[in-house]
């Protein structure tokens, strides 16, 4: 009997907000499993041949969620580390397809959070004003990233290197 051929698939993908790590740590991730990196926001700048922020703002969001969901569904059909950009999981048709997959959620504060991205260097407004945004956006998410993830791993205060460990740990039979 012959068994049938596993279709590929992604070793892991990695979900989470804005300075959560996804691209630092699937970088480091590929670079320990011997793997590929691809990250959906690529993929929609290719499809739509323009970079993530023009989309954005010259086609609007629900543009850019469209091709988002398009991105997610081509690169799940890829091997190696997969990174899905912040906001996807806010669709139903990426959460339900994340279901089939190994997801790990990089959790984060916005205090570390607004380090990382750098909106913790002023205090006037415009600077306050993504913080509050990325708060606000997280509080809205995080039941759905814990929705799609096979574990949580929370990354406050460590190195890239030390939470890319402990995800090679989880893939291999680890606990969380
Ligand atoms: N655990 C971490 N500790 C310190 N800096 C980090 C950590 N994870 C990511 N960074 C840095 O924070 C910034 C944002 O990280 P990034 O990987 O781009 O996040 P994401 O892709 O989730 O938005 C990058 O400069 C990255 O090097
Ligand atoms: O949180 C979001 O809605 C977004 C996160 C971004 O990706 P990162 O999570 O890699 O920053 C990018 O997809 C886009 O700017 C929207
Ligand atoms: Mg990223």
């Amino acid at each position: 009997m012959h068994a049938l051929p596993r279709r590929t698939r992604p070793q892991v993908v990695l979900v989470g907000p804005p300075g959560s790590g996804k691209s630092a740590v699937g970088h480091a991730l590929a670079e320990l499993l011997g793997a590929g990196c691809v990250e959906t926001d690529r993929e929609v700048e290719r499809l739509a041949g323009t970079p993530v922020s023009e989309v954005f703002v010259d086609l609007g969001e629900a543009r850019f969620r469209e091709l988002e969901r398009e991105a997610t569904m081509q690169v799940l059909a890829r091997d190696g580390v997969v990174e899905i950009g912040g906001g996807a999981i806010t669709d139903p048709a990426v959460r339900a397809v994340l279901h089939d997959h190994t997801v790990v959620f990089l959790d984060v504060g916005i205090v570390d959070a607004a380090k990382r991205i750098g909106f913790d260097q002023s205090s006037s407004m415009v600077a306050l004003l993504p913080r509050r945004s990325w708060i606000r956006h997280m509080e809205a998410r995080r039941p759905l990233y814990t929705e799609v993830a096979t574990w949580t791993v929370d990354t406050a205060g460590r190195s890239v290197q030390d939470v890319a460990d402990q995800v090679v740990e989880l893939l291999q039979g680890g606990t969380a």
